[in-house]
């Protein structure tokens, strides 16, 4: 049988951590303030900003909210995002994604100074990621990594295949695996033979957005499998890229969708935002 790798309690055991850090902080005269920008109402993200929120409030982190109209300009945007830049009592900005689509992201993550970048988007966060330097990492990945090493699961020498190329995982998940000394292969929508590179991996990443894909054909016996995909079945309940049932039969340790990596992303938002005053 194998292990659940258990998100929601690993994410509440960094919480509790980063909660006493902020405590001590504080005690030193340092506030820590997260700025969430949400443009339009879509309702998921409507429920991501506030699981952010509700984890800043937790930990003792200070958020300000700004809910912009669907019809804010990219220039509107840009002009928030700088004036919260040089506001000495903002630490950090998230600006929460998709944007409309008359608004161009890459010039908004742009926008974002790096010192402030907590979700380690902005072309210089992921330059000092891949060159090994001192930088926000990007949340998901970074609290894929946490997972893993609180499980006792060693990256060091290890096959590790991410299925997936975007920005925002599949990428940075390779840096932060190369830097744990992984040996790392990066499949995607065009590669060939896909089951059979999948089925090397001693750590398989899947990040691919098709609910259910990955089915036990694809894993290798005792492979350790991460599943970043959030989904609705039929019956509207949260589901992965991974064919849970089918698959944990055959691995070692496995994420849950709820409660895998999803948690770990907002923790690794917290951890940036403390990050912060660290320095
Ligand atoms: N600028 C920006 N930064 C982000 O980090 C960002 C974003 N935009 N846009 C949307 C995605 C998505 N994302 C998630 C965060 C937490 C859960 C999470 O906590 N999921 C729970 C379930 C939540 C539920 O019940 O709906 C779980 O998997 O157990 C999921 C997804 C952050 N994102």
């Amino acid at each position: 049988m194998a292990v659940r790798i258990d998100g929601k309690r690993i994410s509440k055991e960094i919480k509790e951590e980063l909660k006493e850090e902020v405590k001590q902080f504080k005690e030193k005269g340092k506030h820590i303030c997260l700025a969430v920008i949400q443009v339009g109402e879509d309702p998921a993200s409507t429920v991501y900003v506030n699981n952010k929120k509700k984890a800043c409030a937790y930990i003792g982190i200070e958020s300000q909210s700004y809910e912009l109209s669907e019809s804010t300009t990219e220039e509107e945007l840009v002009d928030l995002v700088k004036s919260l830049n040089n506001s000495s009592n903002v630490n950090g900005i998230l600006v929460q994604l998709p944007l409309p689509k008359h608004i161009n992201e890459d010039r908004i993550i742009r926008t974002i100074s790096p010192e402030k970048d907590v979700d380690g988007f902005h072309p210089t966060s992921v330059g000092r990621l891949w060159i090994g330097e001192k930088g926000f990492l990007s949340c998901t990945p970074a609290g894929i990594i946490q997972l893993l090493k609180r499980s006792d699961i060693s990256i060091e020498g290890k096959e590790c295949v991410i299925v997936g190329r975007s920005n925002i995982v599949g990428k940075p998940m390779a840096a932060l695996l190369l830097r744990e000394n992984g040996t790392v292969t990066v499949a995607h929508s065009r590669t060939k033979n896909l089951k059979e590179i999948t089925k090397r991996a001693d750590i398989l990443i899947v990040a691919i957005g098709k609910r259910q894909f990955i089915t036990s054909e694809y894993v290798k016996d005792g492979a350790v499998v991460i599943d970043v995909g959030m989904h609705r079945d039929e019956e509207g309940h949260l589901c992965g890229d991974v064919d849970f049932a089918d698959v944990e039969p055959k691995v070692s340790a496995i994420t849950p969708v709820p409660g895998g990596v999803g948690p770990m992303t907002i923790a690794m938002l917290m951890n940036n935002c403390v990050e912060t005053v660290r320095r």
